[in-house]
């Protein structure tokens, strides 16, 4: 896809629980979606911004789902941005279960507790692809951001080859650790060993 500006963007302050941040709704030329990114501290012409990209994950994000880790993932992110004074959550609307959609994620959950398949079996099963997000998107909100390199939280490998090849100069990957619970075990075993992440093997913590 190209990699040219922004169809549209709106700007706002936006005071959160975590702190202050700017909000920058975009419009994006290519997938046509409406995303965000919140700001906070100066990013413009800055080397190894701390930089979350966060696909969407309504169940997990805004509803404190804990089969996976999402909401925990951007609460840590946030975490990191505000106590390094810097940094960016974007957050990209249209990657919900991993770009398949809110009704075919729910129908993998169901096939999960249903037949114990895991979260990649589960798509398989359904006929429905695995993985299919564009970062296309967050790259050029970077760009429209001036953000030079990023210091990218993620555990996903891909996620920083997929960003490179968008353009985006990601100085380093930092793994971005959640809370292992009973609940979110199986799907982090499932990204450690079916999907590459780089997650150290999880253990639930002693009771
Ligand atoms: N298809 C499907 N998607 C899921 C499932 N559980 C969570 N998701 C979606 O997975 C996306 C997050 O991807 P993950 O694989 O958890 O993590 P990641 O973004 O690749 O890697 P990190 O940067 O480390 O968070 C979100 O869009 C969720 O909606 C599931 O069981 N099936
Ligand atoms: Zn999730």
């Amino acid at each position: 896809m190209n990699d040219d500006a922004l169809d549209e963007a709106a700007e706002a302050e936006l005071a959160t629980r975590w702190g202050p941040f700017r909000l920058v709704a975009f419009r994006d030329p290519g997938d046509r979606g409406e995303h965000l990114a919140l700001v906070h501290g100066e990013v413009r012409d800055r080397d190894e911004v701390p930089v979350r990209i966060h696909s969407e994950c309504v169940t997990g994000d805004v509803f404190g789902a804990l089969r996976c880790e999402c909401g925990d993932q951007l609460a840590a992110a946030v975490g990191v941005v505000t106590a390094a004074g810097r940094g960016v959550v974007v957050y990209l609307r249209g990657h919900e279960g991993r770009g398949i959609g809110l009704l075919d994620k729910v129908r993998t959950l169901a096939l999960q507790d249903a037949d114990g398949l895991d979260t990649v079996d589960s798509a398989t099963a359904l006929g429905l692809p695995v993985d299919v997000r564009d970062y296309g998107p967050a790259a050029r909100v970077l760009r429209h951001l001036g953000v030079r390199s990023v210091r990218l939280l993620s555990n996903n490998p891909d996620k920083a080859r997929a960003l490179e090849t968008h353009g985006v100069k990601v100085a380093v990957r930092e793994r971005l650790l959640a809370p292992v619970r009973p609940e979110n075990l199986p799907y982090l075993v499932a990204k450690r060993e079916r999907l590459g992440h780089d997650l150290p093997a999880p253990e639930l913590p002693d009771a």
